[in-house]
């Protein structure tokens, strides 16, 4: 199946998924100075409930924090959507070294890390109805930068050595995913894509300008998770992010001057 090395990575997988060529791909690189600012945009509204965390999984392409998603308990409104999302799951993108890792690119500025809040929009009856539908999900990407230690992240990475292999999952509760944004909702938005097969054209971006931070020690943590499973010959999960895709016309707007 599709992943990122050199036989099934971002190059080849528009042999088995066409949408890789659509007109509304992501990532994309965001330049600033062609971002126009929109004074009709709304502040974004993030309102979670630590209680909805339910387990962490390595799914041999990222790890994922999965939430209960069968209330309006965890919900993303305002910023460039209009109704109510639901949040459904976190995951990161991240390299093997901190010159790459992002999915998004400032300027052509890569970070070493980029967390993504995957919310689905509720007009739709579940995820996977709204999935493939153009308003269907509205992501947030933030980017990681090195610094200081990230006290909010410690959490997330000390539950990794329990699901080192691909497939392993355990339980995660009472997480509240607000910790992990900065001060700043201020955003970038554009219409685009899931950034992994199946590349579906059904995600609203919503990319926050203010980095949070991690350490090199923490970046090591990532690198210690398996795209492998257990008993197959280790692979690193390191440089799981596609690189930025054409914009083919698309405008960015930004919801600060
Ligand atoms: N990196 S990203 O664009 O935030 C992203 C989010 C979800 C997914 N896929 C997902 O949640 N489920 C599999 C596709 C759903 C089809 O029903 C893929 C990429
Ligand atoms: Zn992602």
């Amino acid at each position: 199946g599709w992943g990122y090395g050199p036989g099934n990575g971002p190059d080849t997988w528009g042999e088995e998924y066409p949408l890789a060529n659509g007109p509304r791909q992501s990532p994309i690189d965001i330049v600033t100075k062609e971002a126009q600012y929109d004074p009709s945009l709304k502040r974004l509204k993030l309102q979670y409930d630590p209680s909805n965390a339910k387990g962490i999984l390595n799914n041999g392409h990222s790890f994922q924090v999965d939430f209960v998603d069968d209330t309006d308990s965890s919900t993303l409104t305002g910023g460039p959507v209009p109704g109510t999302y639901r949040l459904k799951q976190f995951h990161f993108h991240w390299g093997g070294r901190d010159d790459r890792g992002s999915e998004h690119t400032i300027n052509g500025i890569r970070f070493p890390c980029e967390l993504h809040l995957v919310h689905w929009n509720t007009k739709y009856p579940s995820f996977g109805e709204a999935a493939d539908k153009p308003d269907g999900l509205a992501v947030v990407g933030i980017f990681l930068k090195i610094g200081a230690a990230n006290p909010r992240l410690q959490k997330v990475l000390d539950a990794l050595d329990a699901i080192k292999t691909k497939g392993k999952q355990t339980t995660f509760s009472n997480f509240d995913a607000r910790t992990l944004l900065p001060a700043s909702l201020d955003y970038w938005t554009y219409e685009g894509s899931l950034t992994t097969p199946p590349l579906l054209e059904s995600v609203t971006w919503i990319v926050l300008r203010e980095p949070i931070s991690v350490s090199p020690a923490q970046m090591t943590k990532f690198r210690s998770l398996l795209f492998s499973g257990e008993g197959e010959a280790a692979a690193c999960m390191v440089d799981n992010f596609r690189p930025p895709q054409l914009l083919k016309g698309r405008r960015v707007r930004a919801s600060f001057k």
